[in-house]
């Protein structure tokens, strides 16, 4: 018998699902214990490895998400907002800490969540990589530091498959900018510039976001004034940064009571 903690991977299949259970697999931190698919994928009754076109990993891929919740210490969980409300619910009921990757999350999916954070660990940010969790904080202390002279500008880069605009690290680059400068970042929003737009507004966060090619997730956060520009950016140059921020989030929540925590509390950068 083990003490390593038992992880479960949702969205197997996916871009991230299939990064987490190779990341996991490896891990000599942890186990991996079972991988979530959803019901008619055909995946489903197979070897996970087998499935990736690799080795056997001995374990095979399930529908049924409450019973392998059951059986692990941490869900990771990157798949779709639908999905993610429902495993948070899960993954309480099953008292295993849940790490949320998810994007593109409604207000009411956030409450759902919130709702679940008060039997469950949760931690959850719209990048788990170091590198963005430092960015967020430079692009807090750098909006602290300018005032509306400068324009502040989020720039996106994505591959042609995401869904979801702004994505969610651009989110967090923006809260962090509106939080630097004290305003409220739903009060400023300026995104999705199309035809007779006006003139920029003083004091607007703006956000433009790329889909392109293969893209993996490239951030810019833009301070412009008439005479002067800093931009400050983030470049992930493949998923593996990602699933290992998550992993480490999965082993920092296993001695943490229940609540919503994010990747600056696993990171230790919150100031
Ligand atoms: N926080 C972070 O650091 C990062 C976050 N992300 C986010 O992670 C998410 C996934 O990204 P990516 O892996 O590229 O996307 P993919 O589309 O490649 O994978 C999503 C997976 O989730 C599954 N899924 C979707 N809906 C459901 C459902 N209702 N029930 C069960 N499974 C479901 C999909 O299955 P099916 O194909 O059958 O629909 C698929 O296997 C996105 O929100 C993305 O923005 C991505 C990278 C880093
Ligand atoms: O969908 C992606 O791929 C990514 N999503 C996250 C986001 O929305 O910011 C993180 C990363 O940039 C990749």
């Amino acid at each position: 018998m083990t003490n390593q903690p038992g992880i479960v991977i949702t969205g197997a299949s996916g871009r991230m699902g299939q990064m987490l259970i190779r990341t996991v697999a490896e891990s000599d931190a942890a186990r991996l214990v079972g991988v979530v698919e959803r019901s008619g994928h055909d995946w489903i009754g197979r070897d996970v490895g087998e499935c990736m076109g690799g080795a056997a990993l001995g374990v095979s891929v399930t529908d049924d998400a409450l019973e392998a919740f059951s059986n692990a210490q941490a869900v990771i969980d990157f798949t779709a907002p639908a999905a993610t409300v429902e495993f948070a619910a899960l993954a309480a009921q099953a008292r295993a800490t849940h790490v949320i990757g998810t994007t593109g999350l409604s207000d009411d999916d956030l409450e759902k969540i919130a709702a679940a954070a008060r039997h469950a660990t949760i931690v959850r940010a719209g990048n788990m990589s170091l590198g963005v969790n430092l960015l967020v904080q430079l692009t807090k202390q750098v909006a602290a530091a300018l005032d509306e002279d400068f324009d502040i500008e989020v720039i996106e880069y994505h591959h042609n498959r995401k869904v979801d605009a702004p994505s969610g690290t651009a989110l967090m680059l923006g809260e962090a900018a509106a939080e630097g400068r004290g305003v409220d970042l739903k009060e400023v929003t300026d995104s999705g510039r199309d035809g007779i737009t006006g003139a920029r507004k003083r004091g607007d966060i703006g956000f433009s976001a790329i889909r392109a090619g293969a893209i993996v997730g490239e951030h810019d956060v833009m301070f412009a004034s008439q005479s002067e520009r800093i931009v400050l950016r983030h470049v992930a140059e493949d998923r593996s940064v990602f699933a290992r921020g998550a992993l480490k989030a999965a082993l920092w929540g296993q001695d943490k009571g229940p609540g919503e925590y994010d990747m600056l509390d696993v990171l230790g950068l919150k100031g």
